[in-house]
């Protein structure tokens, strides 16, 4: 099965006109030759971009030395209303301080603590489903973003404050432009439209009172143990500084943005995806029917299929479809010079269907993951979740996330495909009118 994918744009096309794609989708904005490119650069009167498909190179970016590629903020500069000064966002010391502090919370032993949680938000997800014609992108982001009020301050979506930040996240979703033309043309200011920074203003007013309300239970004693009361009573190893409740607005702001943003586009990509696939469907439906959630994470480990089949959907869709970082200093990549501040560009989209490391590249094949030709491709080519120390915290959370919301879809629903979507990204892969698939009872 070979799914839905967008066209590239002309090799050669003038920068107005690329900045107008840009706008309107990342992905089609780029010409065919990145698919079997090592590596490509652009050269325009305002910017040097060079993006990198060769391993080593995304290698050296990302893990060798990282220091020398700091994030560009120019990428994330649409996104400051909201996020402040939050790990995403941040380089260096601060960057640093802010990981040491967050990481703890996300480690193996403690998703264990936070899976109860997941499970529930899973369970009203499928209860609420009826049979019929559905919006599932609307469906996934619901669900993923009830997984983390949940697993953040142990409150579903249906709870008042939980609706309304929801609400205010998807105003502010709408308002605020990704590309945005300073990111493109360095030096110029950047400016927030109103409308942005209006609703940029109150979802932070509504993260800080959940962030007060906390403060005030850890202070009482009577707080919940979930990630929120984890990070905020956990303190930096190194300094022994924890989060004032700023800083904790910043980082509940981007949890909510990374954390439920990427889920709801793998999860409403893999649906997609198995019910054009009714097989593999079926496959994981049965596998799915031997698990018990609610039995904890260990079960876990032993879904094969399922496994396949999300990191197969996360190759071909990578919900984060693009990297951006900054030289800081000048270096060279295959025998170019690469010049400080160039802008360096990890493409996990191009990267996963690159034609000379994959074979049968834009096929959706779950088997390829137990097929030993493919060890080298998985192992250098793979990158959904990023590499080296900024390497996405939520990883191991998305995937029992994604696999607990699948068991309870399948447990009692069959998929089946409509129009194929077109695939487009702003900051994650979305579809351009949605995905709407039949839901039939079992
Ligand atoms: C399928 C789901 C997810 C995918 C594909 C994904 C992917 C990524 C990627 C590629 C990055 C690096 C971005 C960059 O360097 O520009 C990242 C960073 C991050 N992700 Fe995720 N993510 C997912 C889910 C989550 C979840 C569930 C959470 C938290 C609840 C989360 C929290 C974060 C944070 C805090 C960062 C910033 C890390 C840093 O810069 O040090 N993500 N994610």
């Amino acid at each position: 099965m070979i799914p839905p994918k967008p066209a590239s744009r002309p090799d050669r096309v003038s920068l107005w006109r690329y900045w107008r794609l840009f706008r309107q989708d990342i992905l089609s904005a780029q010409p065919e030759r990145l698919y079997h490119a090592w590596m490509a650069e652009f050269r325009t009167p305002f910017f040097r971009s060079f993006l990198v498909n060769q391993p080593d190179l995304v290698r050296r970016v990302l893990s060798g030395r990282p220091e020398a590629f700091p994030k560009s903020g120019r990428v994330t500069a649409g996104l400051r209303p909201l996020l402040g000064a939050s790990v995403f966002v941040t380089n260096g010391d601060l960057w640093a301080h802010q990981r040491r502090i967050i990481d703890p919370a996300f480690e193996g032993g403690r998703l264990r603590d936070v899976f109860p949680a997941m499970v529930a938000a899973a369970r009203d997800t499928g209860a609420r489903l009826e049979a019929g014609v559905l919006d599932i992108e609307a469906l996934a982001s619901r669900a993923t973003a009830d997984v983390i009020f949940r697993t953040l301050f142990s409150i579903p979506i249906t709870k008042r404050i939980a609706e309304d930040t929801y609400r205010a996240f998807r105003i502010f979703q709408r308002a605020q432009p990704v590309a945005t033309l300073p990111a493109l043309i360095p030096g110029l200011p950047v400016v927030h439209r109103k409308k942005t920074r209006a609703a940029a203003r109150e979802l932070r007013r509504l993260i800080g009172d959940l962030v007060a309300a906390r403060t005030e239970e850890i202070r009482e004693g009577r707080a919940p143990d979930d990630l929120a009361t984890r990070i905020m009573t956990t303190p930096d190893p190194e300094t022994g500084a924890t989060f004032s409740s700023d800083e904790m607005v910043d980082q509940v702001a981007i949890f909510f943005l990374a954390g439920h943003e990427t889920s709801a586009a793998h999860l409403g990509w893999t649906l997609w995806c198995l019910a054009a696939a009714p097989e593999w469907q079926e496959r994981v439906a049965e596998e799915l029917a031997g698990f018990d959630p609610e039995a904890g994470l260990a079960g876990l480990s032993a879904l094969k299929v399922t496994r396949n089949v999300l990191r197969e959907v996360l190759r071909l869709y990578p919900p984060v479809p693009m990297m951006v970082r900054e030289a800081a200093e000048g270096d060279v990549f295959r025998k170019r010079q690469v010049p400080k501040g160039a802008q360096i560009v990890l493409s996990p989209w191009h990267l996963h269907r690159h034609e000379r490391i994959w074979s049968e590249p834009d096929a959706f094949d779950p088997a390829r993951w137990e097929d030993e030709a493919t060890r080298t491709a998985r192992r250098e080519a793979f990158i959904p979740f990023s590499a080296g120390p900024r390497v996405c915290p939520g990883a191991g959370f998305a995937m029992a996330e994604a696999t607990v919301l699948l068991a309870a879809l399948l447990k009692e629903w069959r998929f089946e495909v409509m129009d194929p979507p077109v695939p487009v990204a702003h900051l994650t892969v979305r579809a351009r009118d949605g995905i709407r698939l039949r839901a039939v009872a079992r």
